[in-house]
């Protein structure tokens, strides 16, 4: 089999996205993901102007020898276009493979290692009353563990919090990147909300009692005594996860984090290969693993860092917002189904636009999801209707302190 086309698809059904379709002589074709959000069209541009042309007449079967290929060729490692880019291939001759084989790719991964994935849905409130009422949807709706983010008094605009109004007057809901010119501007005060969130899983805890597994993001925004102190004073309510508590570049902060706190830790979603990890694990720093297929170079990427993660107990909270497409989740299910070091999925359900675009087959049932078992990934582009929407530019939104200083997002 050879390849013989790789196209780029730019959609933007209610948010961008980057599909990458590989075509082989035999008419087998391959979807990969290759959205990042806010610079999207860099890795289009990088797949397109660069990628592409080097895929023509390959054999799609050498899955191992392409990513290296592609890895080392360039010369310049690493870096979420890069790894992105790589990470589409990867996942679209994956996709391939399975089809080829006439089986869902989760058994070319060795087999499923549990019957369902277990996935975690994003509950958030201006106030106690609105989060309660979005925690009790999300039960409703199946999941049956919960991710909490609030606003803070004093605090304007706070990320994860769906109801609040967008720059474009509507709510914040599915995407925090905006259609604005420029990325919308909001503000952060990390004492007030150190004040705050205790009392709120507190309340949390009070209400629906201690099976339910709860998590928590701090997307980047303390210094490492912040996070332990946050760590500390979450105890009490057996938090499933602290989600990156601090930026991370620098993995050593984290001892510090480790040394005050039991609060288990995840990290990655803005990291792209194993070496982002390397003292995060073996030092076993952190428990969960949060990088997105989509952006840490695939499928073959993913399973040596969460095998390298296995080794020390650590297990895979894959990233799966929803500027990670129906492909790029079909991806990570495929993946946690069959690893055995598997700890939770990220689920945020994409838009009914979205999913005209990207005809999925995985299932959400009583809060476990399964990728189904038709040949492949189990996703289908509908070209015609993603040409309906071009892209739109967008721009994830960024944080200033109360003197103006920008501070991580
Ligand atoms: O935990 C998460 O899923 C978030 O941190 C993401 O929603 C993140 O904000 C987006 O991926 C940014 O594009």
């Amino acid at each position: 089999m050879k390849i013989v086309a790789a196209d780029i698809i730019v959609s933007s059904p209610d948010r961008n996205f980057v599909t990458l379709k590989i075509t082989t002589d035999e008419g087998i074709t391959g979807l990969g993901d290759a959205t990042l959000n806010g610079r999207e069209l860099s890795v289009a541009s990088y797949l397109r102007d660069h990628v592409a042309p080097l895929l023509m007449g390959r054999d799609p079967h050498r899955i191992e020898d392409t990513w290296q290929f592609l890895y080392r060729s360039a010369y310049w490692r690493r870096g979420p276009v890069t790894m992105a880019a790589i990470a589409a291939v990867d996942v679209a001759l994956w996709d391939i493979k399975a089809k080829a084989a006439g089986m869902p790719l989760y058994q070319l991964l060795g087999g499923a290692s549990r019957t369902g994935i277990m996935a975690y849905g994003h509950a958030s409130g201006r106030d106690i009353p609105e989060l309660f009422d979005s925690i009790r949807r999300h039960l409703d709706e199946g999941f049956r563990s919960i991710r909490v983010q609030t606003s803070v008094p004093g605090i304007n605009a706070v990320y994860g919090v769906a109801a609040q109004p967008s720059a474009t007057g509507q709510r914040y809901d599915y995407e925090p990147a905006q259609r604005t010119p420029l990325p919308v501007e909001e503000d952060w005060d990390t004492r007030a909300y150190l004040r705050h969130l205790p009392s709120v899983f507190e309340a949390v805890r009070n209400e629906f009692g201690p099976e339910l597994p709860l998590l928590h993001d701090g997307h980047h925004r303390m210094t490492p005594i912040q996070a332990a102190k946050l760590g500390k004073a979450l105890e009490p309510y057996d938090l499933f996860w602290l989600e990156d508590c601090t930026p991370a570049e620098n993995q050593e902060a984290l001892r510090l984090v480790r040394q005050h706190t039991t609060t288990p830790l995840a990290i990655g979603e803005v990291f792209n290969t194993v070496w982002d990890y390397q003292t995060l694990i073996r030092e076993q720093l952190i428990d969960y693993v949060r990088s997105a297929v989509t952006h840490t170079g695939g499928i073959t990427a993913m399973r040596k860092l969460l095998d390298f993660a296995a080794q020390y107990q650590i297990k895979s909270g894959i990233h799966g917002p929803t500027d990670i497409s129906p492909v790029g989740m079909a991806a990570a299910l495929h993946l946690d189904l069959a690893i055995h070091n598997f700890g939770i999925q990220e689920y945020m359900k994409h838009t009914p636009l979205a999913n005209e675009v990207f005809r999925q087959s995985f299932t959400f049932t009583d809060g476990y999801l399964h990728p189904g078992d038709q040949p492949g990934l189990g996703v289908e582009l509908d070209e015609e209707v993603a040409a309906r929407f071009p892209y739109e530019p967008a721009y994830l939104p960024f944080n200033r302190l109360k003197d103006g200083t920008v501070h991580d997002w």
